[in-house]
């Protein structure tokens, strides 16, 4: 198949001005396909494919830049999205983005099957992903943080790949995400060992591998999208992929050899730089006065590479079959060949690489990659739970919310809306609270002054009844408001309720369970969030009683000031409330202590579960560690037994090789000493005929 010659892609990003930042000074202008910017009282101008000021979007920067470049991954062209830029350019930023502001790459990954799900029924396909971090020039896996050795091999069919690196099929948009979130959060809680400063010369590649089947025809198409978060291009640090990436372009600037076996990150980008990909390189810069220089150095290689580097790309065939037939051909002929020439040495090592490079293309089917992929998803569980582990609780919490979450997509979609509708209830609930402290505060202060001007006798009736009308209204508003308040609390505890459960039945589901210290964390959570609930409802009851009979001493002053006596049924029931209301604030008391008792209670039965848990677990494991013991002294006993058998077989063996020594010897003398009687025979028989005749 013919190919294109297609030159690099560039997009330029600039980022906002962060807030650390703010009155450094903003250097940079973006205008359609240009973007100036001012140096050293310069102003320079570049034009590239497009550029994009602080204020676009990553989702629209996809839209304008990849969308159709993804579109040409689908049809079987290789492409490559790539940064490059100096450390804190944007470029992490660009690529994964946020929750609210998704990146470049979780929008790649929803457009993928989006596409291919269009195409179902027409097309088969088959899509698996590798994420990958290179540091210092080793490698790791994102997906499934082992430490088995990986290495860079190129394969003469199927190109440039690691060997070692988990592959894992994925089926949907959710799974393909969910995969790409993982690794990077195994990326940000430095799972992978690297902290700080490192993770800026850490290079993250996510690459997605497709293989489509028409239904119609036997040829498939196979293409690859290789996302790139490259480590920054300081030009003082040498180690840094970034700095290599860098030598490639100048090297390919000036002609001639092109050193990307210098570092892994070039050696996996060669294709993209200068091979068979299509390549869209993302010049991030920032627009703060004192990074200028390296923005300046940043825009001037992204040009340097999009007039340097050309690239040859053509549609890829999925040809495993034919590949395969072709491998086992040149292996039966190199076979005779070796058997021919007596074991040549150089045929012997290509036939060893043919072998491998023949394993390599029968891994390629798609019943070997979903059997290769059930296996790395087994081991990648117990390596990334291993790693977290070393870390920190709350990176096994991370992970194990974000595995349940997945496990059931709508629990996540039911427990997002609660969040919402609880966060939403609370804010409604604190305002209200606020409204009714300010009313119940003016309404004791109109109380007060109506009991100072009550008691001093001089009050004029139109001004009592004023005052004691907008009492009454104060108070039956606070009624009102209290019971909405009421009204908003219930709801909200319903809904904190419904949330509740939602996420113990998640956490019942993971492995919370057999955590008994994060299981202690949530508890002692869910204990504060209770007391603190009971405490609202106990202030506010007070509260109530408090406002209550406050207000019916004053309307007793009222009723005295205007002159008013009581009869005797009026001075009961006054009586009779106040032995009420008494009797309330006793009840409160009650429940006061009772809540206190319940909670005392609570919290000993909870210390007495973890106790008893811990100690479970404690037991648990010196169990395990005896029978670890048992086992080691077994297989010590049996080694032993082994080593002794092994030794007597040895001294056999030596006695045996000593006595058939000394035997040898023993049969070389003695057949020399027959030799020399045969050799004296045939002397004394020569001697004998010589006398006869
Ligand atoms: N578009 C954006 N909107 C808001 N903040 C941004 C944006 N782009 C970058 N930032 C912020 O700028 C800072 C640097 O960004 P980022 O970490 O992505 O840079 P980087 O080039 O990947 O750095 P490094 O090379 O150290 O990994 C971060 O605090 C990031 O949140």
């Amino acid at each position: 198949m013919p190919s294109e010659t297609v030159p690099l892609k560039i997009v330029a990003r600039c980022r906002p001005l962060l807030e650390s930042e703010q009155g450094s000074g903003k250097k940079v202008k973006v205008s359609g396909h240009n973007i100036t910017l001012e140096h050293g009282g310069q102003e320079n101008s570049f034009t590239f494919d497009n550029c994009y000021a602080a204020e676009v979007k990553a989702n629209q920067i996809y839209r304008d830049s990849c969308d159709s470049l993804i579109q040409k991954a689908l049809l079987g062209y290789n492409v490559t999205l790539m940064t490059f830029g100096a450390t804190g350019s944007g470029k992490s930023y660009l690529m994964s983005g946020t929750y609210d502001d998704p990146g470049i790459i979780p929008c790649v990954n929803r457009s993928v099957f989006n596409s291919l799900e269009a195409s179902k029924g027409k097309k088969e396909f088959f899509v698996t992903v590798s994420f990958l971090e290179v540091l210092d020039e080793k490698m790791l896996d994102l997906l499934n943080p082992h430490s088995d050795k990986m290495r860079v091999r190129e394969h003469p069919q199927l190109g440039i790949y690691v060997d070692g690196l988990s592959e894992l099929v994925v089926h949907s948009g959710e799974e393909l995400a969910h995969l790409y979130e993982q690794g990077n959060r195994a990326r940000k809680i430095g799972m992978t060992g690297d902290v700080g400063a490192h993770r800026s010369r850490a290079t993250a590649i996510f690459f997605i591998n497709i293989e489509q089947k028409d239904s119609s025809s036997k040829v498939g198409l196979r293409s690859t999208i290789t996302q790139v978060d490259l480590a920054g291009i300081e030009s003082a640090d040498t180690s840094s992929s970034g700095k290599a990436v860098l030598e490639v372009i100048k090297a390919s600037e000036q002609g001639g050899h092109v050193p990307y076996r210098n570092s892994v990150v070039t050696r996996l980008l060669q294709e993209s730089l200068g091979g068979n990909a299509i390549t869209l390189m993302f010049a991030t810069i920032s627009p703060a006065d004192k990074s200028s220089h390296e923005s300046l150095e940043t825009l001037q290689n992204a040009r340097r590479a999009n007039r340097s580097v050309k690239n040859h790309v053509k549609v890829n065939l999925e040809e495993t079959t034919s590949i395969i037939s072709d491998l086992r051909d040149e292996i039966t002929q190199l076979r005779s060949k070796v058997a021919m020439n007596n074991n040549n040495k150089d045929d012997v090592l290509r036939l060893g690489e043919l072998i491998h490079d023949l394993q390599v293309a029968k891994r390629q089917t798609w019943e070997e990659k979903e059997r290769m992929s059930a296996k790395f998803e087994e081991e990648r569980k117990i390596n990334l739970a291993n790693k977290a582990r070393c870390v920190s609780e709350q990176g096994i919490l991370d992970w194990v919310m974000d595995t349940k979450k997945q496990g059931n997509k709508d629990v996540r979609e039911r427990i997002l809306l609660l969040q919402k509708e609880k966060d939403q209830l609370t804010l409604e609930y604190k305002r209200k609270r606020e409204q009714i402290n300010e009313m119940k505060e003016k309404l004791q202060t109109n109380i007060a002054a109506y009991s100072k001007l009550a008691e001093s006798g001089q009050a004029r009736e139109s001004d009592t009844k004023q005052k004691v009308t907008a009492i009454h209204e104060l108070k039956e508003k606070v009624k009102k408001e209290t019971e909405q308040l009421k009204e908003t609390k219930n709801r909200l505890k319903d809904v904190q309720d419904k949330l509740r459960a939602e996420k113990e039945a998640v956490q019942d589901q993971g492995q919370v369970k057999g955590n008994a210290e994060l299981r202690q964390i949530l508890e002692r959570e869910e204990r504060k969030r209770l007391e603190m609930e009971d405490h609202a409802v106990v202030v506010d009851e007070l509260e109530r009683v408090k406002l209550e009979t406050q207000h019916q001493k004053a309307e007793i002053q009222m009723a005295v000031s205007q002159g008013r006596t009581y009869d005797q049924t009026e001075a009961m029931d006054m009586e009779m409330e106040l032995v009420e209301l008494r009797g309330e604030k006793s009840v409160v008391s009650l429940e006061i202590q009772v809540l206190q008792e319940e909670k005392m209670r609570l919290e000993k039965s909870l210390e007495t579960a973890y106790k008893r848990q811990k100690e479970e677990m404690e037991i648990q494991q010196l169990q395990h560690f005896q029978t670890f013991r048992q086992y080691r002294e077994m297989f010590e006993e049996q080694k032993t037994v082994l080593e002794q058998r092994y030794r007597n077989l040895l001294n056999d063996a030596i006695q045996d090789a000593v006595f058939l020594s000394t035997r040898n010897n023993e049969l070389v003398q003695e057949n020399q000493a027959l030799k020399q009687e045969i050799a004296e025979q045939k002397d004394k028989l020569t001697a004998l005929g010589g006398r006869a005749k």
